[in-house]
């Protein structure tokens, strides 16, 4: 298995991010209402995130070559005023790192903490290995007290090879109802995947996995479908129409972060659509790591004319108006629904 060793490093990058995101969390949520709208929590947790993620790499791989698209820089924690916020990023990379125990280390000083944010700038492209990274997906989710992700995919010449998906709050049964929303399940999944060697799944913490498939469903009458919580990121009509069209009969199961994928993957729904309103440009890192956990599973992602995504522009993915996720079954009918459910919708 040529990445064995690169998935064992992501493996355990994202869960120690997992980890202190899960810690900021639990700390937002017990917060009053007042501290509640202030989004610093997440960006502690973000930034923080990322720092973990690019140090274990580092630490677990030959650094020589290092190379990680990630969602943030450090160019606002540098200035005056981030400095409190710094304070609490490295004091909150430190307190996780000792925690785990796994192994001594010197604590991180804030110049560490800016330099590790700071290897996650490259730009990816089509020649080399570069890790894509989302530190927190879903942020609008982790402050909800809702689903959110930690996402590390790795591109060798172009393709995506590995991906790796934390999902602290995806119970591991299914989610395929919104029944999940009040489950007590919150045991979280981890999703992880290399090219040809087909998708796991485990809970969070735990060292048994299992391998995971798509649903096979031919039936869309049978076919749940995942998308955004937030309307603001995905046309809700739209998937309604196309939906309908299609021949669903079950309402949407409303999840956010790239959860979605994961969730697909095991088979606890048939169908994702991404509708984002025009002028959103999608970015690598929101899909390089779900895209591999649903295709190595048996599943086809594409966007709305059929073509695979392709990582190997930059940061950002040409997509054609939005991205579908099925099976290879299903895929044609969806296809068709969407093509007619978009030409009704601009005659309009
Ligand atoms: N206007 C937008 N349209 C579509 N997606 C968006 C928009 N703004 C942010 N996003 C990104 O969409 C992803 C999550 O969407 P969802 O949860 O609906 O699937 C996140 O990566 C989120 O960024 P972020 O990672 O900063 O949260
Ligand atoms: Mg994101």
């Amino acid at each position: 298995m040529p990445y064995n060793k690169e998935l064992e490093a992501a493996k355990k990058a994202v869960s120690r991010a997992a980890r202190l995101c899960q810690r900021v969390q639990e700390a937002l949520l017990q917060s009053d209402v007042q501290s509640k709208s202030d989004k610093t929590p997440v960006t502690v947790a973000d930034y923080g995130s990322q720092v973990l993620v690019s140090f274990v790499l580092q630490k677990e791989l030959s650094s020589e070559s290092f190379s990680m698209v990630a969602e943030e820089d450090s160019g606002d924690l540098r200035k005056e005023e981030s400095s409190e916020t710094l304070r609490r990023i490295t004091e909150l990379v430190n307190d996780t790192l000792a925690t785990d125990g796994s192994e001594s280390i010197n604590a991180l000083s804030q110049e560490d903490v800016l330099s590790f944010i700071d290897s996650g700038k490259s730009d990816g492209g089509s020649q080399g290995r570069h890790w894509v990274l989302d530190p927190i997906d879903g942020t609008k989710g982790f402050l909800r007290g809702g689903q959110y992700a930690i996402a590390l995919g790795m591109l060798d010449e172009g393709k995506v090879v590995l991906g790796v998906l934390a999902c602290p709050n995806l119970p591991i049964t299914s989610v395929a109802s919104n029944d999940y929303l009040t489950s007590l399940d919150k045991i979280g999944s981890l999703f992880f995947a290399q090219v040809g060697e087909g998708t796991y799944m485990q809970s969070l913490y735990g060292s048994q996995s299992s391998k995971v498939h798509v649903t096979g469903t031919e039936n869309p009458e049978e076919a749940s479908f995942f998308e955004s919580f937030e309307a603001a990121h995905t046309m809700h009509d739209l998937t309604s129409l196309i939906a309908k069209k299609l021949g669903v009969k079950v309402p949407p199961v409303r999840i956010d972060s790239q959860a979605k994928y994961g969730a697909l993957s095991r088979g606890d729904g048939a169908i994702y659509m991404r509708f984002p309103h025009k002028g959103y440009r999608e970015k690598i890192w929101d899909h390089a790591a779900g895209c591999i956990v649903v295709t190595e599973a048996g599943g086809v992602v594409t966007d709305a004319a059929g073509h695979p995504l392709d990582f190997s522009k930059g940061k950002h993915l040409d997509v054609d108006t939005g991205i579908i996720v099925t099976n290879q079954k299903l895929m044609p009918a969806l296809l068709k629904a969407v093509r007619e459910s978009l030409q009704e919708k601009s005659s309009l």
